[in-house]
């Protein structure tokens, strides 16, 4: 592991191999939850989907921890079935919910509602349970720089960028989305006592490293992570 120290809140934590990555990340955030519940009795966890953090769901499943004092959401949802193989909360629920972990409360993005359009007050209103600040966020990263579904050109990407009118979720369409989406909306993913990202393979190391050198957040939504100051945000990465 090679931690880079700089004055920004953002610190980047370099791993030889996944595996050590995964490993350590694991204890990082359990150790998080621990200290979560026993300030607060309680603790929330917002992960990504996608396929990246699907070890390190693994990994948490079969780790010790009063999961029934956590609640896990995601950071946003594809607006399909979620027996759908693209559904995150699938990808939540198979992997992160089990063993250990089953015992954890889960807030899907989801709703019946036939567009994430409509489901938006909904969730809403399901997110406003969760105590804030947040205490772990895990966000993953696109290739376009997307995170959550923050994307470039998405419809409703300024929105979700300033939370006008605290919003908590937002929907979203964009050209480099295949589904409709729900997105956690930036300032309440950055309502956080840490925001981790995660992201492996030389192609997304280049891609964050252009987003930290500058620029417009709308181009690399990312950046909307690492062009602040209250929140610490830690850069997990490994080849
Ligand atoms: O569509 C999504 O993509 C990102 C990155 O996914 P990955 O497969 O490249 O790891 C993910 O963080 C997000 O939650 C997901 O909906």
């Amino acid at each position: 592991m090679s931690p880079a120290s700089d004055q920004s809140p953002v610190s980047e934590l370099h791993f030889e191999t996944r595996d050590l990555l995964f490993e350590q990340l694991c204890l990082t955030v359990v150790d998080q939850l621990n200290q979560a519940i026993r300030q607060r009795g309680s603790a929330s966890l917002i992960v990504s989907g996608g396929s990246t953090p699907k070890p390190l769901f693994a990994l948490l499943a079969q780790s010790e921890l009063d999961w029934a004092k956590v609640t896990v959401t995601l950071a946003d949802e594809r607006w399909v079935d979620e027996d759908d193989p693209a559904s995150n909360a699938k990808l939540v629920r198979e992997n992160l919910l089990v063993g250990h972990a089953a015992a954890a409360s889960f807030l899907s993005l989801k709703t019946p509602e036939s567009t994430p359009e409509q489901g938006e007050k909904t969730l809403s209103d399901r997110l406003a349970v969760l105590v804030e600040p947040l205490d772990v966020v895990l966000l993953g990263m696109g290739g376009d720089g997307h995170t959550a579904s923050l994307f470039p050109k998405g419809d409703q990407l300024a929105r979700a960028l300033s939370g006008t009118g605290g919003t908590r979720c937002c929907a979203m369409r964009a050209p480099g989305a295949a589904q409709p989406r729900m997105t956690l909306s930036a300032p309440f993913l950055l309502h956080a006592r840490q925001v981790v990202i995660l992201c492996t393979g030389e192609d997304k190391r280049r891609v964050f490293e252009e987003a930290r050198a500058g620029g417009p957040v709308e181009d690399l939504p990312i950046r909307a992570f690492l062009q602040q100051t209250p929140t610490p945000v830690a850069f997990y990465w490994a080849p």
